[in-house]
C-alpha cells in the first residue's frame, strides 16, 4: 500500500478547450515533467475512463526565441508540432497567470513561432487572435511520398466506391484537405483513419472534409492523426481556407467564417502571405492528477 502511493506523480493541471478541442495543459514553467514519460502522462491523462479526458496534452513551456512555448501532445502519446486551439489557449493562460503581460507576444511551437494578441472581455481573456505565419504546400513539406518540390493541389484519390480530390497543406503540421459537396454525408469515421494512416504519409497526417457555402463561409469537420475525431482543428481550419485560395473557391484577403463542429473560427489567408486564426479560448477547470508512473 505505502509502495502504491509513494509511486504516484501529483501533476497540477488546468483543462481548458478552443471550440471544443479539449487539452489538459501543464504549467512547466513551474513544474518539470520527465522528458521520458510525456507520452505516457498524455495518454494517461487524456482517457476518459481512468483519466481525466481530453483529446490530448499541452505544455506550457519557457521559450529562448519567444515569451512562452508550447508543446502538444496528442491522445495516443504522439507529440505534434503545432495546435491552432491550443496556442489560443495557451496565449489565455500565460496572459492570465503573469508569464507575460503584454496583450501580443510570440509563441514558439515546433513547426516554428507565432503572434498572439488577447482581446479581453472584464478583464479575462476572451477571444484570441493568432497569426499563424506562412503556409506551405509541397510534398516535402507535409511529408508526402513523391518528389519533394512537387505540389498537391486537387490530386484524386480513390477510396472505397468514391473518388475524392486532396490538397496538401502544411501549417507547421501537415494537413490533407478534401472538398466535398455535403458535409454531413463525409465518411469521417472510415476515409479519416485510412488517409491518416496510409503510406504516402509517413509522419501519418491530419484529414478535413470541407463543404464550401461561400467564398465566405465553410462548414469542416476533423479527423487528427493520434486523437480522432475532434471538436474543432484550428490549425486544420487554417488548412482548408489555404486549401480553398488554392482551389480557386474562395480569395486571399477575405475572411472565412469555418464552421466547426464545435463552433466558428475566423480565418485570412492575407496578402502578404500570413494566416490570421481568431477564435475563443475556454478555461474549464483545474486540479492535480495523480499518474500511476
Ligand atoms: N487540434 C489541433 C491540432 C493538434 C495536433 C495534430 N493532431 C497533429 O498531430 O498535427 C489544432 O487545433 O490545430
Amino acid at each position: 500500500m505505502t509502495e502504491r502511493v509513494k509511486a504516484l506523480r501529483e501533476i497540477t493541471y488546468t483543462k481548458m478547450h478552443g471550440l471544443g478541442n479539449n487539452y489538459i495543459y501543464i504549467n512547466q514553467f513551474e513544474e518539470q515533467l520527465p522528458e521520458e514519460k510525456l507520452p505516457q502522462y498524455a495518454i494517461e491523462v487524456s482517457n476518459l475512463y481512468t483519466g481525466i479526458g481530453s483529446d490530448g496534452m499541452i505544455l506550457i513551456c519557457p521559450s529562448e526565441l519567444a515569451e512562452v512555448k508550447m508543446r502538444i501532445f496528442n491522445k495516443d502519446g504522439s507529440e505534434g508540432k503545432n495546435c491552432g486551439n491550443g496556442l489560443r489557449c495557451v496565449a489565455k493562460y500565460a496572459y492570465e497567470n503573469g508569464i507575460v503581460s503584454a496583450e501580443k507576444f510570440a509563441i514558439e511551437t515546433l513547426g516554428g513561432i507565432v503572434q498572439a494578441e488577447v482581446h479581453l472581455k472584464y478583464d479575462r481573456v476572451d477571444t484570441v487572435t493568432i497569426d499563424m505565419g506562412k503556409p506551405q504546400w509541397t510534398r516535402g513539406s507535409l511529408p508526402m511520398s513523391g518528389e519533394s518540390n512537387d505540389k498537391v493541389i486537387n490530386e484524386s484519390v480513390q477510396f472505397e466506391e468514391n473518388v475524392f480530390h486532396m490538397t496538401g497543406v502544411s501549417m507547421g503540421n501537415p494537413h490533407m484537405v478534401m472538398f466535398v459537396d455535403e458535409i454531413e454525408a463525409a465518411p469521417l469515421t472510415t476515409a479519416g483513419p485510412y488517409f491518416t494512416d496510409h503510406e504516402m504519409f509517413p509522419e501519418s497526417i491530419n484529414v478535413e472534409f470541407v463543404e464550401v457555402v461561400s467564398d465566405k463561409e465553410f462548414h469542416f469537420r476533423v479527423w487528427e492523426r493520434g486523437s480522432g475525431i475532434t471538436q474543432a482543428c484550428g490549425t486544420g481550419a487554417c488548412a482548408a481556407v489555404v486549401a480553398g485560395v488554392l482551389n480557386e473557391k474562395t480569395s486571399k484577403g477575405t475572411e472565412v467564417t469555418v464552421h466547426l463542429a464545435g463552433g466558428d473560427l475566423f480565418i485570412t489567408w492575407a496578402k502578404d502571405d500570413h494566416v490570421w486564426m481568431t477564435g475563443p479560448a475556454v478555461t474549464i477547470t483545474t486540479g492535480v492528477f495523480y499518474s500511476q508512473g
